[in-house]
């Protein structure tokens, strides 16, 4: 699914008026439709206070406080005046009008903030997709008057203060429990720095004409499960070993053993045909024991990697970095791999440190490699970014120009691709933020890899996949006591994708 922007949202809301076609307000009604059937399904008080201003954002408020009135619950609506309003806004407020036990306030100073009930519900529809600069004035004191005093506040389209495609970094903005979003993600309903105010975002059809995605162009998409379900290769049925690739895991170090273990059984359930782990020789015992299906090439040094002896490039594709250390024997190794294997690598944790220290190696990565950096180690391997817009844009500009796929994990991973594009990943739970999540990561990323999918559909495909097996993994233990083994265990999820 696309992403769209502030301006092409509104072009989708034209497009549809021309074409399907529907008036303003029947388009307006429609939405307030599907906000109200949604309120109705999951809130339970009956006391609603209506926040608006004079937009088509304020529009919807009023069209939703209509609508629960209909279904006999309490409603006051407040209307802060901006503007004269736009057309739907103002059919609307007389349609309103009519009902005469609802009552209409309008503040025109901060002494016209009402008391807020415990139990009331707030619905924020100051401002939506419109906005355009920092609210300032009765506005921006109307929000943080929200934010200090209201309980439980669902925001309509985008939380008021938001802008819905740049940063809001020191904007005053409406902290909601819920979102309700009209037909698509917002870029800002995805990055972290958000997270505080849009709470639990839920999408509604409010039924815009689908064939306007065909003729818009974006830089950012949304990887679901049909999104995935494209991708997914089935296996052929007289295919054998060797029709899967033999990946090679280069991970672990004394005391960092379970690194190795977890990618290397990860990358054994990714559907690879051979797995191979080079260990450190301290480590030939605890990985022959609990990945037997994996063969070893044990270093010759016992606490950590240090030797390249061996044809690496008769691998179908190599993952290097977890739990490997940064010591100088497994830098100078890391160094040799980079000059001596042509095809894409997975790097990842200490592989990515050890880059981060020497800048002059880019040009040896090779091209479509991958990078799986967190926020700290992308910090590191870039620069810092002032909010998470810039840096997804650093991601997006470093895979452009150097010509690699990178993998900025978090609630919401963000592949950059050497195509210019990125896709913002939906599965996964706050349960993954547990130790050895990201070397799962590294040990599907590459098999999948090994099994012949691009660098940046191995990518994709592994990031979902993950989180697929997380989400399945929480469902059994819970997010508190699952750990990184339990999203190994869980990658039967991947048979969902099998099925025609
Ligand atoms: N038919 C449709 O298109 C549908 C639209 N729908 C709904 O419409 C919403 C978009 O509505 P909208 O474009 O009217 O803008 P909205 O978000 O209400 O803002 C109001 C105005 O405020 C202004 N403004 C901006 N920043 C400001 C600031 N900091 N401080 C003060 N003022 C500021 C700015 O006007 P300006 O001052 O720039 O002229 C802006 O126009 C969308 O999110 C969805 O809820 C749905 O009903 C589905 C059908
Ligand atoms: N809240 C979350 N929601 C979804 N996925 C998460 C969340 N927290 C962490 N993850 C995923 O778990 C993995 C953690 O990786 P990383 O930070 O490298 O952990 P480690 O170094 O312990 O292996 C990443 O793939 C990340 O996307
Ligand atoms: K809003």
């Amino acid at each position: 699914m696309k992403i769209l922007s502030a301006a092409q949202i509104r072009e989708w809301d034209q497009y549809t008026m021309q074409h399907e076609p529907i008036s303003p307000i029947d388009l307006m009604e429609r939405a307030a439709e599907a906000c109200t059937h949604w309120i109705l399904e999951h809130i339970s008080q009956d006391i609603f206070y209506i926040f608006c201003t004079t937009g088509n954002n304020g529009g919807d408020g009023l069209v939703i406080a209509r609508l629960l009135k209909s279904h006999n619950k309490q409603v006051k609506v407040f209307v802060l005046s901006l503007s004269a309003g736009t057309d739907c806004f103002n059919i609307n407020l007389e349609r309103l009008k009519q009902i005469s036990t609802v009552e209409i306030i309008t503040l025109k100073s901060t002494s016209d903030f009402p008391s807020i009930p415990n139990d009331a519900v707030i619905i924020d529809a100051l401002f939506g997709t419109g906005l355009n600069r920092k609210p300032e004035g009765l506005a921006a004191e109307l929000i943080h008057f929200i934010n200090h005093t209201a309980k439980h506040v669902i925001a309509i389209d985008i939380p008021s203060g938001l802008l819905c495609d740049r940063s809001s970094k020191d904007f005053p903005v409406i902290k909601a429990a819920h979102t309700l979003s009209f037909q698509c993600y917002k870029p800002a309903l995805l990055l972290p720095e958000n997270a505080v105010y849009f709470g639990n975002v839920h999408i509604l059809d409010i039924k815009l004409h689908t064939d306007f995605l065909h003729t818009v162009d974006t830089n950012y998409e949304l990887v679901d499960f049909n999104f995935i379900k494209q991708l997914y290769k089935p296996r052929n049925a007289f295919s054998h070993k060797g029709s899967f690739g033999h990946a090679l895991i280069i991970a672990g170090s004394y005391g960092k053993m379970g690194a190795a273990v977890l990618s290397t059984r990860a990358c054994l359930r990714s559907g690879v045909g051979l797995v191979s782990a080079h260990v450190p020789s301290c480590g030939v015992t605890i990985l022959q024991t609990a990945a037997p299906e994996a063969m070893c090439r044990v270093d010759r040094n016992e606490k950590v990697i240090t030797k390249l002896d061996y044809d690496v490039t008769s691998y179908s594709a190599v993952g290097v970095g977890p739990g490997i250390g940064t010591d100088s024997a497994t830098t100078a190794f890391l160094h040799h791999l980079l000059v001596a294997y042509p095809k894409p690598l997975v790097l990842d944790a200490d592989a990515l440190n050890i880059l981060s220290e020497h800048s002059e190696w880019w040009p040896l990565l090779p091209p479509h490699s991958i990078l799986t950096p967190h926020p700290k180690e992308f910090a590191r391997l870039f620069e810092e970014n002032k909010d998470d817009f810039a840096r997804i844009e650093t991601a997006l500009q470093q895979a452009r120009t150097k010509n690699l796929v990178i993998v900025l994990k978090g609630h919401r991973t963000f592949i950059a691709t050497p195509s210019g594009k990125g896709y913002f990943n939906t599965s996964g739970n706050a349960g993954m933020a547990t130790g050895g999540s990201g070397d799962v990561l590294t040990g599907i990323i590459t098999g999948l890899l090994a099994q012949g999918y691009s660098s940046s559909e191995a990518a994709i495909l592994g990031v979902y996949i993950h989180g697929m097996a997380g989400d399945q993994a929480a469902l059994h233990y819970g997010m508190g006591p699952m750990i990184a083994g339990d999203i190994i265990d869980n990658l039967s999820v991947i048979k969902q994708l099998e099925t025609v």
